[in-house]
């Protein structure tokens, strides 16, 4: 058995193929590493039964080899690895490593060896190179002092513009300092270059991926340097996770289940996902097994069971991985976080041409926390839109991991969670109910209830909530309501978290906390984007981007060099000048500044380019079609449940939402108990009948006081439902919600709601009252005349989801039920005659209660009772004939009325959706 002999800072360790090694800053490990770039446990190194291997613990700064960053290698004798900086990072040196030990056994490879080799093998570790990974640990970068400026004015000082476009209340306040605190940023060390070279069209492999026209984004080109090692891949630069073997003839099928011969262990991946199918010629194809999240080709989803030929040029997406064709293997690289994201000239206007997102671009590595600040109108909100979207931007893309955002919607929304201002959660709920409901309509089908609880408890640890897991939502602080909204973004592991004004409304303490959340999701390998108002923790971020009225940039950089940059001592000094100089050119000075050339030139630069290469796609690109030869249609958004399980899953939330809140339960079965009882107190003879040759005047009100009533209460149910769930709605519907089977579920259990209180205001309302000897349908006068209260109460079920889509707010629906019910009295055909009454009569047509009063009305002989025409008795209103047939008619239109009343709301409901999901 080979040894394996380490050499670090000339210190050597003589590793044993028995065990492995760790390498890291953790004191406890086998070689341990001071310094600050490295990661507490960074690597192994060990025995992989036919060579040395070393393999990274998903390190923040990463480990190299001749400048590329690695995930796994097989050492060879000689070979020099850095740690944490691909140029000046801790170096490993290895000797007698080779199979079978055939370097030089048992002497240490001296590093003065070692040297010039790596000066020969690594040509392209420029500067440039370490900001690959650009300290994107925070912490790293605050022990290795990245963030601090030099001192020394930059020769190009004299040059810079914004000392001259520097308003003149900047160049006064505070004491003058500006012009001081200017000059040492504008000599940044290497270091401080790092976000801009990242992304810098360097000829260097590892910038490529940043360049590809986005046709094919992240493709290296074929059998390039680096393509077995995979340093260009899919997600930028970035080793493969695993690699395949793919034998012609052969199939590979993909799946969670064990039986597979590619497990993924991924719970948006179904348990037979997609098969890789190599035939004898040297094709392969991808061929989706009907999977529930679906299977994508370059961002677009395969047809359910639909089959693609794939290229080496493909990207193929299953859950969190993504393959690549290289040979006669697959390359796959697993999404754990690690990913970067750009915004390039995101432009938003809208109607009347009124720019209110202008031009934006910014970067940021992976594991960043960016603060998103500016003052109200400033564009925050439209921004985040345009990032996430909902709202695409009219011109820009985004970037995610190098791929486009835009056209690739279907695929990469899954890697997305956003976290509104408002509560994505129903309040009346538990917190591990809501979760686990959540985790039910977002996780496959296939999915089983053991997987999914088990994640929703691993959340609860992760986030600390396990404690306040059995607490309804509504109990909890307002820090710790957040918490789980941010939860549940989290089941499904997103890489990218948005989140909107989550302190908004928090004392400081909350404040500190959700903020110290986010810099630990942003540590533990996401990206996490973060549109505040408060400023009290803005050093917990990476970044910060500052919004200038108007919607363009401000200011985009370290939070800690930002208020220098504007020349103020705080943040209300900042956003005091914004309001005071609205018509100031704020996105000019952060254009002409030092900082937007180390921040954000590049990326602006990189961008143009892109636009003008030929081929290029047209900004704006959610239109565009996709390399796969499709535009993205919005209809071939996968949906992770069968349209009847997400039913079955919102009807039992929804009873759970409504068993929980008992002021609902007592408010719906009291009110129809208070109606009924109501009617019964108008003094009537002869109740609903009258002995044959008189009249019965009462009749009509007392049908009129219990239609009304069930239209009332009816409305009144659902009038709140869907403006009060508008953002759990829209939020779910981007995940992949069934829009019909979302309404369906309100209508069920609204439908079943107002039958029960139908039944109860007649059981009560016909108790004391005498009725007709039989009806029409049925010998049961009740029974026939509570079917229709029963249809009624849920067509005006109906009518109230229409109020509820139509609204911005909810105050305004309660003057809209008001306004319906009143409007129902009124054409009921009780008050006043409304046949032979043209055009009043039309109108009528348009109101249950209309149609509900006639179908009593031809029960209990409403005509005869109640003659609406003083000179002809026998003139009775048509609709009001007491014949089974119209009895049949005046219900069918009231059901009629209820499912149109579907249809208009299922069009209003596209209003609350993403922007993206509506083209
Ligand atoms: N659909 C629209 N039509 C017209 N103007 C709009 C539209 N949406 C937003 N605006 C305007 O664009 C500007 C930016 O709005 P946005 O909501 O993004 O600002 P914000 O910075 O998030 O504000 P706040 O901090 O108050 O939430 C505002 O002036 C707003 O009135």
């Amino acid at each position: 058995m080979p040894e394996l002999v380490l050499e670090l800072n000339g210190q050597t360790w003589t590793l044993d193929p028995s065990r492995a090694y760790t390498l890291g800053r953790d004191p406890q490990g086998d070689v341990v590493i001071e310094d600050a770039r490295v990661s507490w446990r960074h690597a192994t190194v060990r025995w992989g039964g036919r060579s040395w291997v070393i393999e990274d613990h998903g390190s923040t700064n990463g480990t190299y080899v001749q400048g590329r960053r690695l995930q796994q290698l097989e050492l060879a004798p000689g070979m020099s690895v850095h740690l944490g900086n691909a140029t000046d990072g801790p170096q490993l040196t290895f000797s007698g490593g080779a199979p079978g030990g055939g370097g030089q056994p048992g002497g240490a490879y001296s590093a003065a060896q070692a040297a010039p080799q790596q000066a020969q093998a690594a040509p392209q570790a420029v500067p440039g190179q370490a900001q690959q990974q650009p300290g994107a640990g925070w912490a790293g970068q605050q022990q290795a002092g990245w963030q601090q400026p030099p001192q020394g004015a930059h020769p190009q000082q004299a040059q810079m513009p914004q000392q001259a476009q520097q308003p003149q209340y900047a160049q006064q306040a505070p004491g003058g300092q500006y012009a001081q605190q200017q000059m040492p940023q504008q000599a940044p060390p290497q270091q401080q270059m790092a976000p801009q070279q990242m992304q810098q069209p360097a000829p260097a492999q590892q910038q490529m991926p940043q360049m590809q026209p986005q046709g094919a984004p992240g493709v290296p080109p074929q059998g390039g340097p680096g393509a077995q090692h995979g340093a260009q891949q899919p997600g930028g630069d970035r080793s493969p996770t695993t690699f395949h073997q793919l034998s012609l003839g052969r199939i590979m099928r993909i799946g969670r289940a064990l039986e597979n011969e590619l497990v993924v262990s991924d719970l948006q991946v179904s348990r037979h996902h997609a098969e890789f199918r190599a035939s004898p010629d040297g094709r392969c194809e991808i061929h989706d097994l009907g999977s529930h999240n679906g299977t994508y080709v370059n961002g677009q989803p395969l047809p359910k069971s639909g089959s693609a030929v794939i290229t080496p040029q493909d990207i193929v997406g299953v859950g969190h991985s993504t393959f690549r064709l290289v040979g006669d293997r697959l390359e796959e690289f697993v999404d754990t976080g690690e990913v970067s994201f750009s915004a390039r000239n995101l432009t938003v206007k809208v109607d009347g041409g009124k720019v209110i997102l202008n031009n934006v671009t910014f970067g940021v590595p992976e594991k960043s926390l960016i603060g998103v600040i500016g003052p109200s109108g400033s564009g925050k909100s439209t921004l985040l839109r345009a990032l996430t979207g909902y709202r695409p931007a009219d011109a820009g893309e985004v970037l995610y991991d190098n791929r486009n955002l835009y056209k690739q919607f279907a695929e990469l929304r899954q890697r997305i969670g956003l976290v509104p201002q408002d509560d994505i959660l129903h309040k009346e709920l538990k917190v591990r109910t809501a979760l686990r409901y959540a985790a039910k309509l977002r996780f496959p089908g296939d999915v089983a209830e053991a997987e999914r609880n088990a994640r929703v408890e691993e959340v609860l640890a992760e986030l600390k909530l396990d404690i306040h897991a059995d607490k309804r939502v509504t109990s909890l602080s307002g820090g710790q309501r957040k918490r789980v909204s941010v939860a549940l973004e989290l089941l499904t592991k997103p890489s990218l978290i948005f989140l909107d004004e989550p302190t908004s409304g928090l004392d400081p303490g909350m404040d500190r906390d959700v903020m110290q959340l986010l810099r630990g999701m942003a540590d533990d390998g996401r990206t996490v984007l973060v549109v505040t108002h408060s400023v009290a923790e803005l050093q917990l971020c990476d970044k910060l981007l500052v919004m200038a009225p108007g919607g363009g940039v401000a200011y985009f950089g370290p939070p800690e060099e930002a208020l220098n940059f504007f020349g103020y001592d705080s943040w209300a000094d900042v956003f005091s000048a914004f309001e005071n100089y609205r018509d100031y050119d704020w996105m000019g000075r952060w254009q002409g500044s030092q900082h937007y050339q180390m921040y954000a030139a590049d990326l602006d630069n990189a961008a143009a380019n892109a636009a003008n290469a030929p081929g290029a796609p047209h900004p704006g690109t959610a239109q565009q079609p996709d390399p796969y030869g499709q535009a993205l249609q919005p209809s071939r958004l996968q949906k992770p449940q069968s349209w009847g399980s997400q039913l079955w899953t919102l009807i039992r939330r929804y009873v759970s939402v409504i068993s929980s809140d008992r002021a609902f339960l007592v408010l719906s079965f009291v009110t129809p108990l208070l109606l009924g009882l109501v009617s019964t107190l108008m003094p009537s003879e002869y109740g609903l009948t009258a002995p044959m040759g008189k009249t019965n005047g009462d009749a009509g009100p007392i049908l009129l006081i219990l239609a009304i009533g069930a239209c009332f209460s009816g409305a009144a149910n659902s009038v709140r439902e869907l403006i009060k769930e508008r953002v759990i709605y829209e939020r779910e519907r981007a995940t992949g919600l069934s829009r019909s089977a979302y309404l369906m579920s309100k209508v069920i259990v609204l439908g079943v709601v107002a039958a029960i209180q139908g039944v109860l205001m007649c059981a009560v309302g016909f108790f004391p009252r005498d009725l007709p000897e039989e009806g029409l349908l049925v010998t049961n006068p009740a029974i026939e005349m509570g079917l229709v209260m029963m249809v009624l109460g849920a067509t005006s079920m109906m009518f109230g989801l229409i109020i509820s889509s139509l609204v911005k707010t909810s105050e305004k629906t309660m003057i809209l039920l008001v306004l319906f019910a009143v409007v129902q009295v009124v054409f009921t055909g009780i008050l006043f005659k409304l046949f032979d009454s043209p055009g009043v009569e039309q109108l009528a047509w348009l109101m249950p209660s209309r149609w509900a009063i006639a179908a009593l009305g031809t029960t209990t002989e409403l005509g005869r009772l109640m003659p609406q025409d003083k000179t002809d008795p026998t003139n009775v209103d048509p609709l009001w004939e007491h014949s089974l047939d119209q009895w049949a008619m005046d219900v069918g239109i009231l059901v009629v009325m209820g499912v149109l009343c579907g249809f208009v709301v299922i069009r209003l409901l596209r209003r609350h959706e993403p922007e993206i999901m509506r083209k």
